[in-house]
This record gives C-alpha cells, structure tokens and sequence, in this order.
C-alpha cells in the first residue's frame, strides 16, 4: 500500500496530474477513469495546462467518468460529463468517440451499465483510474452498503449532494435523483488505482479506509485489497493516521 501526502495543493495537483500524463505517454491507447468534484478540478485543469506547453499525443486515449448523476441535462453544470468535458477533455482535444460516459438520461439504465462496462472491457479494460472519496468513505456513486461485487448500477446519491443538485436544477420533488456509476467489482478491476483525498473533511473517512477493517459500510475500505492501488493525500486529509 502506498501512500503519499503531499505538502501543498500543487504539489497534490501535480503528482496527480503526471499519473495521467504519465500513463498516457506510456500507453497512448491507454483507458483511463476520472471522478469529478472539488477534489480533482484543478488537477484535471493541471493535464490541460501542461498539455497546452508541452503537447502529447492524445488521439489514442480513451477517457471515462466513473459515475453520473441521474435525470438531469448533461449540459448542467454539475453532471459530470460537462465538468470533465470543461475541466480536461476540451483541453486535451479528446474526440467524442474516445470520451465514454454513463448517460444522465435513459429509458434502461440497466442496459445502459451494461453497454458501458463492455465498451470499457472491448478497449482493453481499465489502466490507470482516479478516485475521488466520499466523506462517508463512497466511492463514486456507491455508498456504504453497496455490493462489493457489483457491477455498474443505478443508485442513490447522499442527501446533501441531492438537496444541491435538486436546488441548481429546479428538479421537483416528485421527479427522482439518483446516480450511476461503475461497481465496486467494476473498480477493482482496474489494473491501477490513484485514490485522491483532500481537506479535514475526509479526514475520518481517510482513517477508515486505510486503518479499519474492509467492509461495506466504508466502501473505499475494499481498496486494501487492490494490488496496485496508490492513496495521494494532502496533510488535512491525512491528520487522524496513526502511522505516517
Ligand atoms: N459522485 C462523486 C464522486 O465521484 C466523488 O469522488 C465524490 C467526492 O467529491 P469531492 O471531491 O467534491 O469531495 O463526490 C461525489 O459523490
């Protein structure tokens, strides 16, 4: 298990960044996962940014989002097909075939996670994938309880990201929100993991993942068991270890 605490936000930004770069200029055709939230805006700008002086090639890459959030316009500002859209996939020229997402609207879901994991599985399966942390330990849209070997799936989403998301998107009452994501079986297959956790606010979850029996109720617990997973953490995220 590998952890890495870095000392400032650039330097989180940065080490997190070159994971991407450097699994694209070591595998251009390489699949790559990426979770959106205020944890990995600014590293995915960081890709961009450095793309933009110092241009790779990209044309092989195939990006994807790990999870979306249900019955909303992909246009919202908040689904996660636009913030990766604005945050990294413009800037690095992705074309659309190579830009792979769950949908925000569909008449079978079901089909649809389908459909997504085998387009993933048909390109070769997951290389490098970036995950965020939820502060009661979710990863993507599974949160605790959720299988640990499940496949993609529609599920619910915590209630103060629904209130928000509701809020921003004049969304009613009776009309449901939820999210799609990957599953955590879907997860673990990926070849390599960098887990990204920032801030005191995750400070708990950070403890538990790392230190406290794997189970479902802190679903991020399962990443122990990864081969080859790395956990980048900032000094805040990091403060209730018990060995550093
Ligand atoms: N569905 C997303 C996850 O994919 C993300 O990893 C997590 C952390 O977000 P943040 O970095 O904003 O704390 O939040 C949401 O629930």
């Amino acid at each position: 298990m590998k952890i890495t605490i870095a000392k400032s936000e650039k330097e989180f930004d940065c080490i997190a960044a070159w994971q991407i770069i450097g699994e694209i200029l070591n595998k251009p055709e390489a699949v790559i996962g990426l979770s959106t939230g205020r944890t990995t805006g600014n590293l995915h700008r960081m890709v961009g940014e450095i793309y933009s002086c110092y241009p790779f090639n990209t044309s092989a890459v195939t990006f994807f989002g790990l999870d979306e959030v249900v019955n909303v316009p992909r246009e919202y500002a908040g689904a996660c097909y636009t913030m990766l859209k604005t945050e990294i996939i413009d800037a690095l020229g992705i074309k659309d075939e190579n830009f792979l997402m769950l949908p925000t609207v569909s008449d079978d879901f079901g089909k649809a996670c389908r459909a997504f994991q085998e387009e993933i599985a048909k390109r070769g399966g997951i290389d490098l994938l970036i995950l965020g942390l939820g502060e009661n330990g979710h990863l993507g849209f599974n949160q605790p309880h959720s299988p640990l070997g499940g496949d993609a799936w529609v599920t619910k989403m915590n209630p103060e990201l629904e209130e928000r998301i509701r809020r921003e998107t004049h969304t009613p009452p009776e009309k449901e929100l939820g999210g799609v994501t990957l599953g955590i079986k879907n997860i673990m297959q990926a070849r390599r993991i960098v887990l990204v956790a920032k801030g005191s606010n995750k400070a708990e979850a950070v403890k538990q993942m790392l230190e406290g029996p794997v189970t479902s109720d802190v679903p991020a617990s399962v990443l122990q068991l990864h081969p080859d997973c790395e956990f980048l953490l900032d000094v805040a995220s990091a403060a209730k270890l018990s060995e550093k």
